[in-house]
């Protein structure tokens, strides 16, 4: 593996969204050095601000302070170069229901100036992998949530990305498929690429990632690898930890009184 080196520098990142005149600080002060060939768990409750954190580093949010740099480069300065070199896999996002896979991904892998036959050969062999080759010409308007969600994560990674941004990407993916994309990711970080791979589960996280990172409410509130944080965790389970420092407490206590509300 090349030598390791900081391809992404997170200082004093701040956002606020303001509805009227009510601010509604989202994050408040990440710093974060992230390694090449390093798989980082971003992980958080709903509303903690990890797709934003994702959304500002992918370059589709631009009104934000602090300072970012990726692979040496500025966020706010370089972002076209930036957009070129890294992969983004949303949850969920409109693919070109009237395209067939095969169009969607030519398009992409053009748009980004890799030479036509071999967006062709990529995309197949891509598809193939996530045993989709027959539908490879078929309208994505007939497709499940999960071939789609298939669909989305080849198309962020078709131009070999040198960082690949994850937003809850597992979303409607079969165990094989899960397993098959942690095991994609595994390969890729062995080849020195760089996954931030945000999710409010920690299950699979925490099998796949050499770095948890934490967040609650726009702050890191803990940071390590697997072994570090489940020492900190003092032999609870990390969803314990999870659940302990994000506050939230007293959670079967909020579902017996649903169910009641729910039966009344
Ligand atoms: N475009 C926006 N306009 C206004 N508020 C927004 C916008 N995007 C996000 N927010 C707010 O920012 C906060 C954090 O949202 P974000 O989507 O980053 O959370 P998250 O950690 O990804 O949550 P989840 O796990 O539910 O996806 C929420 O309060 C959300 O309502």
């Amino acid at each position: 593996m090349e030598s390791q080196h900081n391809v992404i520098e997170i200082r004093d990142l701040y956002k606020s969204f303001w509805s009227g005149s009510s601010e509604n600080e989202v994050l408040k002060g990440i710093n974060l050095d992230i390694k090449n060939g390093n798989i980082i768990g971003y992980i958080g409750p709903n509303g903690a601000g990890k797709s934003t954190t994702v959304k500002i580093l992918c370059g589709l949010i631009d009104d934000f302070e602090g300072d970012i740099r990726m692979m040496g480069m500025n966020v706010r300065t370089d972002a076209m170069e930036i957009k070129k070199r890294i992969g983004y896999i949303p949850e969920n996002a409109s693919l070109y229901d009237s395209l067939t896979p095969m169009e969607f991904l030519s398009f992409l892998g053009e748009m980004r100036g890799i030479e036509p036959g071999r967006v062709t050969e990529r995309a197949m062999n891509l598809l193939r992998i996530f045993e989709m080759q027959k539908n490879a010409n078929q309208r994505i308007s007939t497709f499940s949530k999960g071939m789609r969600q298939k669909v989305l994560i080849i198309s962020g990674m078709i131009h070999n990305p040198e960082i690949i941004f994850l937003d809850e990407p597992l979303s409607g993916l079969d165990a094989n498929s899960v397993i098959m994309v942690k095991e994609v990711l595994t390969q890729l970080a062995r080849d020195g690429k760089t996954i931030f791979y945000s999710s409010h589960l920690m299950d699979v996280v925490e099998k796949i990632s050499d770095r948890i990172v934490l967040i609650d409410k726009g702050n890191v509130i803990a940071d390590g690898t697997f072994d570090e944080l489940k020492a900190q965790a003092n032999d609870e389970s990390l969803e314990k930890l999870f659940t302990r420092l994000t506050g939230s407490t007293g959670l079967s206590d909020r579902a017996e009184e649903f169910i009641h509300s729910v039966e009344k």
